[in-house]
């Protein structure tokens, strides 16, 4: 049998409550190794908060364009705030997308002498209150729900690796120093005049550990690469979320974990727009993957090497980890380069490093 996939797998996080984690390891160890991407079904968010979120996110959008333009991401030197439609560009598109990114609270922690890439985490820019009245406090329990699931699936996808459950704590710090990161997006139809492609976001690996993804509408549009090229659906599944392995933990994982190509193409003429909520999980910002070693069990080293190293590459190249980056670094290179605006205000060195001829029109996302 080929280890190449034509779906995304399902795995039901209710077989864990029915006594059958034995399956839902083995399941896990597949769409890990094999996909990189898997839906969880039943996952443990929430109702009330869900709901409550999925009612606010067009609200937030339809915010006068002052407002939003008034938390740009521009004044955040942790890189949070409201980006406008074509801000970011992928393999040489620009992304037909607005977002917001938010984050867990998180009270900066950088002091002088300190890498600089401890400033990238910190508050969050949040909406006035009063434009859209409990919104931040949804949010902010959808996050910590969310962190408490990524904590507990980490440790699900530790053993899954053949490793004991505590295997890949290594990588984080306590919870109350981490800080992850969402963003809340729009993809606009296609009816939107201003829009000059159809790519949603380009082709791309995530840069972290794991993506926990919400498709907050019923769209299709979301397409992830496999192994021979082909780009396949990931269709909404409502009660689902969509898990995928970034560029970080493959690189811990030495390959082991599959870090797959994703892109989302812009809803049709005639369509409401798209709304999604990805969440990134964060290892410690110190934390230098390619100077820890784990130890895997043959039999889950064999899915791999049966899998092959082959896959499409249709995405742009990411190499900090490889290169020894610490994973803070890395994701602040990532950063100034999706964002140069920010990072020529917050990070004027690094950004005349990365452009040196000077401000691009648009980010390069990854
Ligand atoms: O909006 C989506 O469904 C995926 C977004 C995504 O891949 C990203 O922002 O990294
Ligand atoms: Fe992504």
């Amino acid at each position: 049998m080929s280890s190449n996939f034509d779906s995304v797998p399902v795995v039901d996080y209710a077989l864990l409550s029915q006594g059958k984690e034995d399956e839902f390891v083995q399941q896990l160890r597949h769409a890990a190794i094999n996909v990189g991407f898997l839906y969880l079904a039943h996952p443990p968010i929430d109702k009330k908060t869900l709901d409550g979120l999925l009612e606010y996110i067009p609200k937030l959008f339809a915010l006068p364009q002052e407002e939003k333009d008034a938390i740009s991401m521009v004044n955040s030197q942790h890189f949070l705030g409201y980006s406008r439609l074509g801000k970011e560009l992928t393999k040489g598109a620009t992304d037909q997308r607005e977002q917001f990114d938010f984050a867990t609270q998180h009270q900066c922690r950088w002091k002088p002498g300190d890498p600089e890439y401890v400033r990238l985490w910190g508050e969050a820019q949040w909406p006035e209150e009063s434009l859209i009245p409990g919104f931040k406090d949804t949010m902010l329990r959808y996050l910590s729900q969310v962190q408490a699931l990524s904590v507990t699936f980490t440790r699900l996808l530790s053993v899954a690796f053949g490793l004991p459950p505590t295997g890949l704590d290594q990588f984080y710090d306590v919870p109350q120093n981490m800080q992850h990161r969402a963003k809340i997006v729009k993809y606009p139809s296609l009816d939107d005049t201003s829009l000059t492609t159809t790519q949603g976001v380009g082709p791309h690996f995530d840069a972290g550990f794991l993506t926990f993804l919400l498709q907050a509408s019923p769209h299709p549009g979301l397409q992830v690469q496999n192994l021979s090229g082909q780009w396949i659906d990931v269709p909404p599944i409502p009660d689902t979320f969509v898990i995928n392995i970034g560029k970080g933990l493959e690189a811990a994982t030495r390959g082991l974990a599959k870090a797959t190509s994703h892109r989302v193409l812009s809803p049709p003429k005639g369509s409401t727009p798209r709304y999604s909520v990805p969440f990134f999980q964060n290892i410690a910002q110190r934390v230098r993957v390619t100077e820890h070693s784990l130890k895997f069990p043959q039999e889950v080293l064999a899915i791999k090497e049966k899998r092959g190293t082959e896959g499409a590459t249709d995405s742009v190249n990411f190499s900090e980890y490889d290169r020894g980056e610490a994973s803070g670094q890395a994701n602040l290179i990532g950063r100034v380069k999706s964002h140069p605006d920010v990072g020529q205000r917050h990070y004027p060195d690094l950004f005349k490093q990365i452009f040196p001829k000077g401000l691009p029109a648009q980010g390069v996302a990854y």
